[in-house]
Formats: structure tokens, C-alpha cells, sequence
């Protein structure tokens, strides 16, 4: 895939957003954390906000309260009326969206950085929305696909990048997992500094995904688990014939697709509600030939 050249501007205003869902703890306590105090986040030439999205689900410590925010970004929510009778999570978009938007608009803020935590066995990923984006750079799983509706809560910035780290059980804090957080982060709002002084050549490999359900009975219970063969084995290729699910009478289900991919969120805690075991992905190469305005 071959980007064109392409002129960007500065980016200015940051935000960092934790909680989106409230039971991935290392983003919650990280944007707590800054939010007391921020000189760890500040950097020179650049307003960085860090923001809890979903207070209400980071008090219950729930992915959400009445529909997931990470999904509710859409024109007809982020449009409709009805105050009081919304459901929370869209009424909170609709808030967010004048905060940190309007989404789509000039006024928009510059970069959003939105903090996950995934039970799977990912390690640190970078999630974007668009192959078209020359901001966006490094090891990246990109969701960008006709059929998926995501409406992200980072989707309100010119520059979307979501930060998944893993496995970290939901509702649990791991060192490991909230320092390698830590970590990529400061090492991207470094990268926004240095950015914004000059220009970079962007060249990095990528991946797009598509989900993959559990086998399910005609009432919809699921009929199988993630073979042990699998678990635990994000972006390792699997191949036509090998093991994919386990019955629980102990018959292997094997891989069908017609070439190599590489799973990623491999049996996440929060996707059994949304039909996905895990989602394939291919190796492609996104060539940025532009960087910022020399
Ligand atoms: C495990 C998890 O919540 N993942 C995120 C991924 C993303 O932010 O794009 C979600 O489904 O919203
Ligand atoms: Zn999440």
C-alpha cells in the first residue's frame, strides 16, 4: 500500500484519554495520575489534556453502564436530541465531542491517545483508524474496514490513535503492563515534539483485521473454546489446517481460511458479547513517502 505525499500540520493540542472502558486499569490510573499531576506529560510547544471518558464506568469498574462509549461516536448519536433520555454513554459522547471536536471540524483537537487494556496476549499495539493517516506511525493494527461501524471515542481528533496493552485482566493493575503504558506514551508525545520541530519519514509494516466469532448453537451459547494451540499466540501466523477452537468434548476445530494470518485479541474478555474470538489479520506495508511540512 502506497501512501502519497502529503503536507501536515503541527499538532498542538493533545489529548489523553483513560477510561473509555472503566475496567482496563492501566489507563484509568494513569490519566488519574497525570491528571493530578502533569509534568510527566507536558512537553514543549504542546497542550496535553489527559481526560477520563467514562467516570460512571470507571466508578462501578465496568466496561460500560448502558452501551459501550468506544462505539457510540456515531453521526446519529453524536446529532440526536433528547438530553436526560439518552443513554449515558451516548449523552457522555455528545460531551466529549463538544470538548474535544466536533468531530470532522477545524476545531478539533489535533492528536487523541486512547489508553486500553486487552486480556489477550498482544503485548503494546497502536490502533488507527485510517491507512491514510502520515501522522500515525509504528507497529499497528489498523481498523479500517468497510464493514466495521467503530465510532471511537478518539475518533472526535484529526489524528485518532488508539494504545492497546496486554494481557492485563480486566478489573487488575499490572506493573509490567501500566510502565510499558507509561512508556509508549511518553515516547509519542516525545515523537509529537520532534514532529513538530521537522519532518519524518514514516515507513512500517501493518495489519488489518477482520473478526472471527466462536462456533455457537442455534440459541447462540458458544459450542467450543480457543485451542490451546492458539491462546496466548497474537500476531503468530496460523495457517490453513491448523487448530483454532476446542469443543468441549475435546474435538479440534481447525483453521479454514485459504492463506496465512496473524490473530490478534485472541479470546479478549470483553468481545464474547461481540461475537469475536479473535480477529485475523495480513501483513501489508504502508509506505508514508510525506512528512511534515519541511
Ligand atoms: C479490548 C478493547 O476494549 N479494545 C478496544 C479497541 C479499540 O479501542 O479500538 C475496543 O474494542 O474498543
Ligand atoms: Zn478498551
Amino acid at each position: 500500500m502506497e501512501l502519497h505525499a502529503a503536507r501536515l500540520d503541527e499538532a498542538r493540542r493533545v489529548a489523553i484519554f483513560g477510561g473509555t472502558h472503566g475496567n482496563e486499569m492501566s489507563g484509568v490510573m494513569l490519566v488519574n495520575l497525570w491528571v493530578q499531576n502533569n509534568t510527566e506529560v507536558q512537553r514543549k510547544g504542546v497542550e496535553v489534556q489527559p481526560f477520563i471518558t467514562n467516570p460512571k464506568a470507571v466508578e462501578k469498574c465496568t466496561r460500560y453502564v448502558d452501551t459501550d462509549l468506544n462505539r457510540a461516536f456515531t453521526p446519529e448519536n453524536l446529532s440526536t436530541l433528547g438530553g436526560g433520555d439518552l443513554p449515558y454513554e451516548v449523552r457522555r459522547a455528545q460531551e466529549i465531542n463538544r470538548m474535544f471536536g466536533p468531530k470532522g471540524s477545524p476545531e478539533a483537537y489535533d492528536v487523541i491517545f486512547d489508553l486500553h487494556n486487552t486480556t489477550s496476549n498482544m503485548g503494546c499495539t497502536l490502533l488507527l483508524e485510517s491507512s491514510k493517516d502520515h501522522f500515525n506511525l509504528c507497529l499497528v493494527l489498523l481498523n479500517e474496514h468497510p464493514l466495521l461501524k467503530y465510532s471511537t471515542s478518539r475518533s472526535v481528533a484529526k489524528h485518532p490513535v488508539g494504545l492497546e496493552v496486554g494481557p492485563q485482566p480486566q478489573g487488575v493493575l499490572r506493573s509490567n503492563i501500566f510502565e510499558s503504558m507509561r512508556d509508549i506514551l511518553k515516547h509519542a508525545l516525545d515523537f509529537i515534539e520532534l514532529f513538530n520541530a521537522a519532518g519524518f519519514p514514516i515507513t512500517e509494516g501493518l495489519e488489518v483485521g477482520i473478526p472471527i466469532d466462536y462456533p455457537r448453537d442455534d440459541n447462540g451459547n458458544i459450542i467450543a473454546m480457543v485451542h490451546p494451540n492458539l491462546q496466548d499466540c497474537d500476531w503468530e501466523p496460523l495457517n490453513p489446517g491448523d487448530p483454532m477452537f476446542q469443543t468441549f468434548d475435546g474435538k479440534t476445530i481447525h483453521y479454514q481460511g485459504s492463506g496465512t494470518v496473524y490473530p490478534t485479541f485472541i479470546n479478549e474478555a470483553a468481545y464474547y458479547e461481540k461475537q469475536q474470538a479473535f480477529a485475523t489479520t495480513r501483513r501489508e506495508s504502508l509506505v508514508a513517502s510525506a512528512i511534515r511540512k519541511a
